[in-house]
């Protein structure tokens, strides 16, 4: 068997699409959509994620707002920057990119956050909605990464419903999130989440039907370790050189002979990333329309 592709920026384009007509339907109410990001240094990865962020608010007419804070600036700079954008009124939603530089509180930052300006969907209010409203609408933001590949499954027409699902990795943008959204009753999926201290990994991987590695470790999802037909989510990010072209490039924690023994799989990149993205957006937009609805 080889698996098929579960499709990400097939899917992210089809959702900005999906988009652009609320914003446009928005904008002729009057309500202009801002995303405001709060970048902290210069590391090349994290300006080409927040650039990306920028492209992607153009492709569907929503406004940038940026904060981008030199690599020395102090604690007391940055929490001032979130305290700008949390009063912009023109800011609907933000994010702070992470991870922030050594030696800063990013709890703290994150903290600071207006809960309803939360566009990563990470702040402890939100999460907190998470946790107790288990069956009722959720009118608050999403964690990205999270939405995104529950988004990313269903849309490709394969239900989560009583499924049993691995997540791999205990990080806060992914594998402790994602448990409070599949375990929603809208979702019914049973989630067993794993970590370093995980005993018998491999035995937990072979009963899933669906697996989420996020554990950011090359290759750590190996062929035998898979059940026939399992959905593959790879979200790991690990960088090496590509041998051929001397560039670093992304490899996920999926090896790829599992492909062989999968249904479906999410590709590393061009799977999960550009389904982040969409969610943030799809987050500003439904805190616009919220607002706008009050
Ligand atoms: N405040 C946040 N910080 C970070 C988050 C986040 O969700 N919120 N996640 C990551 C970085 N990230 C978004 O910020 C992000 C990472 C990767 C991608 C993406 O589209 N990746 C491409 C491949 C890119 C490459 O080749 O390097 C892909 O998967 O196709 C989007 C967003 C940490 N920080």
């Amino acid at each position: 068997m080889t698996a098929q592709k579960l499709d990400g920026k097939a899917t992210a384009a089809a959702i900005k699409d999906e988009l652009r007509t609320r914003v446009a339907a928005l904008r002729e109410r009057g309500v202009v959509p801002g995303l405001g990001t709060l970048l902290v240094g210069d590391d090349p990865g994290s300006q080409w994620y927040v650039a990306g962020k920028h492209r992607d608010c153009a492709e569907v007419g929503i406004e940038s707002i940026r904060e981008d804070l030199p690599a020395d600036a102090t604690q007391e700079e940055i929490e001032a920057a979130v305290r700008r954008l949390n009063e912009d009124p023109a800011c609907t939603g933000f994010i702070v990119q992470l991870p922030l530089p050594k030696g800063i509180d990013t709890n703290r930052v994150l903290e600071l956050v207006d809960p309803a300006k939360d566009a990563d969907g990470l702040h402890p209010t939100n999460l907190g909605r998470l946790v107790l409203r288990v069956g009722d609408e959720i009118d608050s933001p999403l964690p990205c990464t999270p939405r995104g590949i529950i988004e990313l499954v269903e849309r490709h027409g394969v239900s989560l419903k009583g499924k049993e699902v691995v997540v791999l990795g205990r990080g806060v943008t992914v594998g402790r999130p994602i448990g409070l959204l599949l375990t929603r009753r809208a979702v019914n999926a049973t989630v067993t989440l794993t970590h370093t201290g995980t005993q018998d990994l491999a035995g937990l991987v072979k009963r899933a039907d669906v697996v989420v590695a996020a554990a950011g470790v090359k290759g750590l999802v190996t062929a035998d370790m898979v059940k026939p037909g399992a959905v593959l989510v790879d979200v790991g990010v690990s960088r090496e050189t590509d041998p051929e072209t001397g560039k670093s490039r992304v490899v996920g924690d999926i090896h790829p002979d599992a492909l062989e023994v999968a249904g479906w799989y999410s590709p590393n990149p061009g799977g999960v990333g550009p389904m982040t993205r969409a969610m943030l957006l799809a987050n500003v937009v439904e805190t616009a329309e919220r607002l706008s609805a009050k």
